[in-house]
């Protein structure tokens, strides 16, 4: 947008836990006019009819109506990640606004984390380094006898980009691999990695040994694992899960873990994030969370970005935007 006033984008902040980072703003400060949420409240009367924008980093800021409302010039919402749960597309399409998201940038990693919750779970990772650096040294590995992963079972739930990606590591790993997807069979990709379609979910979850869900949460897949899938699981397999915590009813899983019908949990996402400290979740040792970290290094994160920058300027050029979400 050279030799042109830069366009007026919204963004929540900058630095902090959830603001843009500060490393990424020379590069966006090229391209835009960033205005804060802040700025943004401060002088309403001016930007709301200049903000042709908004740059969405991680959920933030939050697009309500009463925004969409006041910025009767915005075209493009540029949201970082693959999820769009958090978006109300319908609304934005209302008001005539295209949004963007940034799932090839994210897919890699993610796929990545999956692999290390699953190694992490089976291998019994934090328990092993727990033991090695407590002060009582009188322990070893027979405490922390794992299972295998490489040849076991892995059933993934959703094989979009992510869920491909897993199969692709998982094939290094000479895992069987079984797959679901509620819509779409994808022949081409089940055979160049060697995956098993499964139908049904119900014979994915019997066979499994890892069950991996990467699925996107929507109205369909809102509580996908409940107590009857836990209860099609084998009592040794263990759940990982990538998507998001909406997609298992998570009481359903406290009570499955508790009662020894799944043997353990890998979760990146729970409901809500974080959890309240005294969940039960929490406290048990075949339970592994993360903070929702799956597509967290310095590359994924200046890629998104990157990304988000080119869906914004195509976007206000009326040119077709790059990785536009379809109602
Ligand atoms: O959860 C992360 C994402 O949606 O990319």
């Amino acid at each position: 947008m050279e030799g042109q006033e830069l366009p007026y984008v919204l963004i929540d902040s900058i630095g902090g836990k959830h603001g843009v980072y500060e490393d990424h703003l020379e590069f966006l400060k090229k391209h835009f006019q960033l205005i804060t949420m802040k700025e943004y409240l401060e002088n309403k009367k001016f930007l709301s009819e200049n903000i042709r924008a908004v740059y969405m980093w991680y959920h933030k800021p939050v697009i309500n109506e009463g925004l969409l409302q006041s910025l009767p010039n915005l075209k493009v919402v540029a949201s970082s990640g693959v999820g769009i749960d958090h978006l109300d597309l319908k609304l934005l399409s209302s008001y005539g606004v295209k949004v963007s998201n940034t799932p090839f940038a994210v897919s890699t990693d993610t796929a990545d984390f999956g692999m290390a919750l699953m190694l992490a779970s089976s291998r019994r990772l934090v328990e092993g380094y727990q033991m090695a650096v407590s002060p009582n040294t009188e322990y070893s590995p027979a405490d922390c006898l794992g299972a295998e992963v490489s040849g076991a079972t892995l059933g993934i739930v959703g094989m979009g980009t992510i869920g491909y990606k897993v199969a692709e590591r998982a094939k290094a790993f000479e895992m069987k691999i079984l797959y679901h997807n509620r819509n779409q069979r994808n022949k081409e990709e089940e055979s160049a990695v060697g995956a098993i379609y499964c139908k049904k979910i119900d014979d994915l979850l019997q066979q499994s040994d890892f069950v991996l869900l990467s699925v996107s949460l929507t109205p369909q897949t809102h509580k996908l694992i409940g107590k009857r899938e836990l209860e099609l699981m084998k009592p040794t397999a263990t759940l990982i899960n990538i998507s998001r915590g909406l997609v298992v009813d998570q009481d359903a899983l406290v009570e499955a873990l508790q009662n020894k019908v799944i043997k353990a949990a890998a979760l990146d996402v729970t409901h809500p994030e974080p959890l309240p400290r005294d969940h039960p979740l929490l406290n048990m040792k075949n339970v592994i969370i993360t903070p929702h970290m799956a597509s967290a290094t310095k590359k994924t994160r200046r890629l998104m970005m990157e990304n988000m920058t080119e869906s914004i300027e195509a976007g206000l050029r009326g040119l077709p935007i790059p990785n536009e979400v379809l109602l």
